[in-house]
């Protein structure tokens, strides 16, 4: 199960995280939200961060942007939240071939999900968010869970959306996802993340994959 904890602004934050045991690390790289960090500043962090993974979250950025972000950044993956095409992948694909894409989904009905095989050719892996009128993402909004226990996309998925260290166990005995991505169930405010509930969120995970391993 890979943890995902997204939107960090700080390098302290960002070191204290990675060796906590998250897997990957996520930096918004979308100008209006409140968690947009600079390519320079992702730099400074990245260069001082143990092994891991570390994407950019963008939407709807030209590709040339994502290019130099990338490389700027130092980063090993892009996370795309907007409305980006199947060929924008494709794109995105080809111009950064060893770059692990990730394409969000943000569900507004559960007919939304038919739309990822369409995408499943061009991308690594998928991530399903609640879909908001307002905002592209760090909502706190959940998905419904129940109604995605049929979801068996033919790539690996991240469920995010409103995820938080007291509501992770439920969803992970509903849902088997290969990762859960996290940014405002884990922060005091947009980019300053709480370590103490980063703490207790890898607590509940350890908790909810041994009690499924169990049965
Ligand atoms: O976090 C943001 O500000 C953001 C802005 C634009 C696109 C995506 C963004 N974050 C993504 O939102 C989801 C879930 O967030 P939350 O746990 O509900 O707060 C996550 O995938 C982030 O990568």
């Amino acid at each position: 199960m890979r943890v995902k904890i997204c939107g960090l602004t700080q390098m302290d934050q960002a070191i204290a995280i990675s060796t906590m045991g998250a897997s990957v690390l996520g930096f918004i790289c979308v100008k209006q939200s409140p968690r947009y960090i600079a390519p320079e500043t992702i730099s400074t962090i990245t260069e001082a961060l143990p092994p891991i993974d570390c994407f950019g979250v963008f939407a709807n950025a030209a590709l040339a942007k994502i290019q130099h972000t990338v490389v700027t950044g130092k980063l090993s993956g892009v996370q795309l939240h907007g409305q980006e095409s199947p060929t924008f992948c494709q794109e995105i694909r080809t111009a950064l071939p060893n770059v692990e894409l990730i394409k969000a989904m943000r569900i507004r009905q559960l007919q939304d999900l038919s739309q990822v095989q369409d995408y499943a050719p061009y991308v690594d892996t998928f991530l399903l968010d609640a879909y908001h009128p307002k905002q592209l993402g760090g909502t706190g909004h959940t998905l419904d869970w129940k109604a995605l226990q049929t979801f068996r996309p033919e790539k690996p998925w991240f469920l995010a959306g409103g995820l938080r260290p007291d509501n992770i166990k439920q969803a992970l005995s509903l849902l088997s996802p290969d990762g859960i991505d996290l940014s405002s169930g884990v922060e005091n405010t947009p980019g300053d993340k709480n370590l103490d509930k980063v703490a207790q969120l890898l607590r509940n995970v350890k908790i909810a994959t041994a009690s499924k391993s169990a049965k």
